[in-house]
């Protein structure tokens, strides 16, 4: 039997999905050695399977297009549990910064790659990233066979010298992530939010994503009092300071948006931003609001899902996050109806691909194969009278089977090579960052 043939994990070869339930009824999908989909049919298609090297028995699978997280910290999953139940901004600023003082590359690449193994197990395949040392980042991504937008979170403060090392930082990852020259993996500029970055710092950015034409990635309007400071110290709300700093194309992605009034949701859907909705992380740290999911989309925004980083979350589990958005949104708004399970599905297959430029997030002839087999034969999907509804609100991530991204089997049959060891790395380097800080006081 090919299925447990070790090669599989290596890519590269074509594949046949067979006995999977796809758009709606029972099929096969063809791989072909680029990692496109070739064809899907009705049956088994006994043509395509003498051509496949591996043959893929789903047993009934739900094929789903894979799932894009539009917002984390990838490598923060190194500080889950570490500091909990505190307001965001003394949890950032006695806490976890300064534990990222202490930070270094190789704890960033130990820490992406548990995220890579956590966000797979949740049937993930592309995210969008903000950190620090992201060249180890995109080190992790690359071996780890994802999809992911990377930036430096750019952070100046409104100090010049600051600023000249945040663009240096980025002018780096631009190169380097050229040089990598991996279509699985992108740069973009990351000013982190404009209460942490000056306007010269984020025109600096808008420029040089226009230049580049790569995305910018920023935190907007994640509290109320960040809204009131920007109006304070600018004259006006903070989806207007990114417009007038040039940073609201339909390459933004801005990460939470939960304060945003009416005219804001407006210019987000102007532009055409995606929004990435974080639920998880605004009900832990009490934000106080929810996204304004449906203005966004009515007003034309792209509005997407991201679980932010591990130690708000403090997972990077997105299945059990889009459930949260389809029940906060419903609850907030105070209405049974908002974000129905087939708009919470869009977010992160459609919607999430089409705001990181990954393809159409859709299984068709011609897309990259990023595929997600969910298993049929568990609890949470009996009976199956909608599938979209059981991936929403009743699957966790122990359905997720097989994980395939541009071609590339990640997981099989719910094994994904090298797990044990990278979760003791990540363990260990966990410890010893927390440790290096205690040593220096
Ligand atoms: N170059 C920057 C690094 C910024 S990375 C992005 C930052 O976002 C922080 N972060 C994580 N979650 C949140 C959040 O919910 N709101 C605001 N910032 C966050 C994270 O801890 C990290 O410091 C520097 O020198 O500090
Ligand atoms: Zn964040």
């Amino acid at each position: 039997m090919t299925n447990e043939d070790p090669d599989i994990f290596g890519g590269g070869s074509s594949v046949l999905l067979v006995n999977v339930i796809v758009n709606g009824k029972k099929g096969s999908i063809y791989i072909d050695e680029s990692g496109k989909i070739g064809e899907t049919c009705e049956g088994t298609n006994a043509g395509l399977k003498s051509e496949a090297e591996f043959i893929i028995d789903g047993n009934g699978a739900i094929a789903t297009p894979g799932f894009t997280n539009t917002h984390t910290h990838a490598a923060m999953s190194l500080l889950r549990g570490y500091a909990d139940d505190m307001h965001l901004q003394q949890w950032l600023s006695e806490k976890i910064w300064p534990l990222e003082a202490h930070l270094t590359g190789e704890d960033v690449y130990r820490g992406t790659e548990l995220a890579c193994i956590e966000m797979i197990r949740s049937g993930t395949i592309a995210f969008n990233d903000m950190y620090f040392f992201m060249d180890q980042a995109a080190k992790a991504v690359d071996e780890m066979g994802m999809k992911a937008v990377l930036c430096h979170g750019f952070i100046d403060f409104g100090d010049e010298a600051k600023r000249e090392s945040e663009i240096k930082a980025t002018e780096a990852l631009y190169s380097h992530v050229k040089g990598m020259n991996n279509p699985r993996i992108k740069m973009a500029t990351g000013p982190h939010a404009p209460y942490t970055v000056s306007r010269e710092g984020l025109t600096w950015c808008s420029e040089f994503s226009k230049e580049k034409d790569v995305h910018l990635h920023i935190h907007l309007s994640e509290t109320e009092t960040e809204v009131k400071e920007c109006i304070e110290q600018h004259g006006k709300k903070p989806a207007e300071l990114l417009e007038e700093c040039g940073c609201l194309t339909n390459k933004t992605i801005a990460a939470h948006c939960c304060w945003l009034d009416d005219a804001e949701c407006e210019l987000l859907g102007k532009y055409g931003v995606s929004p990435s909705h974080n639920p998880a992380s605004n009900m832990k740290l009490a934000g106080g609001r929810a996204m304004p999911y449906q203005k966004l989309l009515d007003a034309g925004a792209n509005p997407t899902l991201g679980t932010d980083g591990c130690s708000s979350n403090n997972n990077l589990d997105i299945l059990e996050e889009v459930k949260f958005a389809a029940l906060l949104q419903k609850f907030f708004w105070n209405s049974d109806t908002v974000l129905p399970a087939n708009e919470a599905y869009d977010m992160i297959t459609s919607a999430g691909a089409k705001a990181l430029g990954f393809g159409p997030g859709r299984i068709e002839k011609g897309a990259p194969a990023d595929i997600v087999l969910i298993r049929t034969d568990v609890a949470c999907n009996t009976p199956l009278y909608n599938p979209v509804s059981n991936i929403i609100y009743s699957c966790g991530s122990n359905a997720v089977d097989t994980v395939i991204c541009d071609g590339r089997v990640l997981m099989h049959e719910n094994t994904i090579p090298g797990e044990e060891e990278i979760l003791k790395k990540a363990s260990e380097t966990a410890f010893d960052l927390v440790r290096r800080k205690e040593d220096a006081g």
